[in-house]
C-alpha cells in the first residue's frame, strides 16, 4: 500500500483503532503523526505504536500529505477554523473525515473551500482489524486519493463505497453505530444468564463465545443466507424455535428497523445542525 505521510487530528478511540490497524498491517510508524490537545492519549499512542505525536495541530497538518479529521463532530468547525487561522494550507493534501453527521459540502466550507475530501464512517472493531468502514467522495476527488483512503481503512477491516452521500448515514445505522447494538443484545443475554444462576464471568463467556462463533459461522459460509444459518440451529419443535417465536411475537424485526431508522434520522439531524 501507498505510505503517505498521514496525520490524525484528534487522538481518541477511533484514531487509536485506525492507527493500530495501520501499524499491524505494516504502515511505517515514522509516517504517522497524531495530534491532540492533551498528552495522556498521545503518550499511550507513542508508547504502543512508536508514531510521532504533537499537541500542535498545525505541525501535524503541515508535514502531512493526508489528514484524518478525527475530532468529535461538534469540535470540527472550531478545530478547522483554528487550524486555518494558524496558517494551515491544505492545498495538495487529502482530507479524510471520520466524523458522523458532517457533509462533504460542510467540511469543504469548514476547510476554507478545500474540496479534496473523502468522508468515511468506520466503527470501533477497527481496533482489532475487524472494522467496517463506509466511504464517500464527491466528483472532485481523484481516483488515486480514493484508492489511498480505501487502503488506509482496509488496514483496519473491510470497506464499502457509497455512491450517494446519504448512504453514509445508512452505513452509520448498519455498521458505525451497530457494534453497540450487538453489545446491548449481549448485555441482555448475559443478564438473563446471570439471573439463571451463572456467575458474571460464566455468563460473559457463554455470550461472548457464542457471538464470536455465530459471526464466524456467517463469515465462513458465504453460500448460506443468514436465514439458512438460523434454520440450521432451529430444530422443528425444539428450544430455539420457541425462542425465535418469542422474539418474533414481540416484534424484533420492527424494533431493529426502528432503531436503525432512528440512527439515520439522528445522523441527518446532525448534518443539518453542524
Ligand atoms: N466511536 C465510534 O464508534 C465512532 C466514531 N466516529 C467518529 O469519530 C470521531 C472521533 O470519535 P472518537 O474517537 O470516538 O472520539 P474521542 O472523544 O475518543 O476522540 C476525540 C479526540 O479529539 C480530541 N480533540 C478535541 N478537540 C480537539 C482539537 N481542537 N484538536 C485536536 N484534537 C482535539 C479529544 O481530546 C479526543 O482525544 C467523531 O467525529 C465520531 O463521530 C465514527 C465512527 C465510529
Ligand atoms: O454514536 C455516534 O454518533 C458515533 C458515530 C457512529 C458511532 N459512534
Amino acid at each position: 500500500m501507498e505510505h503517505r505521510k498521514l496525520a490524525f487530528i484528534g487522538a481518541g478511540n477511533m484514531s487509536r483503532s485506525l492507527i493500530s490497524g495501520l501499524i499491524r498491517s505494516g504502515y511505517p510508524a515514522s509516517h504517522i503523526t497524531a495530534a491532540n490537545p492533551s498528552r495522556p492519549k498521545l503518550d499511550a499512542l507513542a508508547a504502543d505504536f512508536g508514531i510521532h505525536i504533537t499537541q500542535n495541530n498545525l505541525e501535524a497538518a503541515t508535514q502531512a500529505e493526508a489528514i484524518v479529521l478525527a475530532v468529535k463532530p461538534q469540535m470540527m468547525a472550531g478545530m478547522l477554523s483554528e487550524l486555518l487561522a494558524a496558517g494551515a494550507d491544505f492545498s495538495g493534501k487529502l482530507l479524510i473525515s471520520i466524523a458522523a453527521g458532517i457533509s462533504v459540502n460542510r467540511l469543504e466550507q469548514m476547510a476554507g473551500g478545500h474540496a479534496n475530501i473523502v468522508r468515511t464512517m468506520p466503527n470501533t472493531p477497527s481496533l482489532l482489524g475487524l472494522g467496517m468502514t463506509g466511504l464517500y467522495a464527491g466528483a472532485a476527488v481523484a481516483q488515486a486519493d480514493r484508492d489511498y483512503c480505501q487502503q488506509v481503512m482496509e488496514a483496519a477491516g473491510k470497506t464499502l463505497w457509497v455512491a450517494e452521500e446519504d448512504g453514509i448515514n445508512q452505513i452509520i445505522a448498519a455498521a458505525g453505530s451497530a457494534p453497540a447494538y450487538f453489545f446491548l443484545f449481549m448485555e441482555a443475554m448475559a443478564k438473563q444468564a446471570e439471573q439463571s444462576g451463572f456467575s458474571a464471568d460464566e455468563a460473559r463467556l457463554l455470550v461472548q463465545q457464542t457471538a464470536l462463533g455465530a459471526a464466524n459461522m456467517v463469515a465462513a459460509n458465504p453460500h448460506l443466507s443468514l436465514g439458512q444459518l438460523r434454520e440450521q440451529v432451529t430444530s422443528k419443535g425444539g428450544t430455539t424455535a420457541e425462542a425465535i417465536r418469542s422474539f418474533n411475537d414481540n416484534g424484533l424485526e420492527p424494533l431493529v428497523a426502528n432503531a436503525m431508522q432512528a440512527a439515520v434520522a439522528r445522523a441527518r439531524e446532525l448534518e443539518s445542525q453542524l
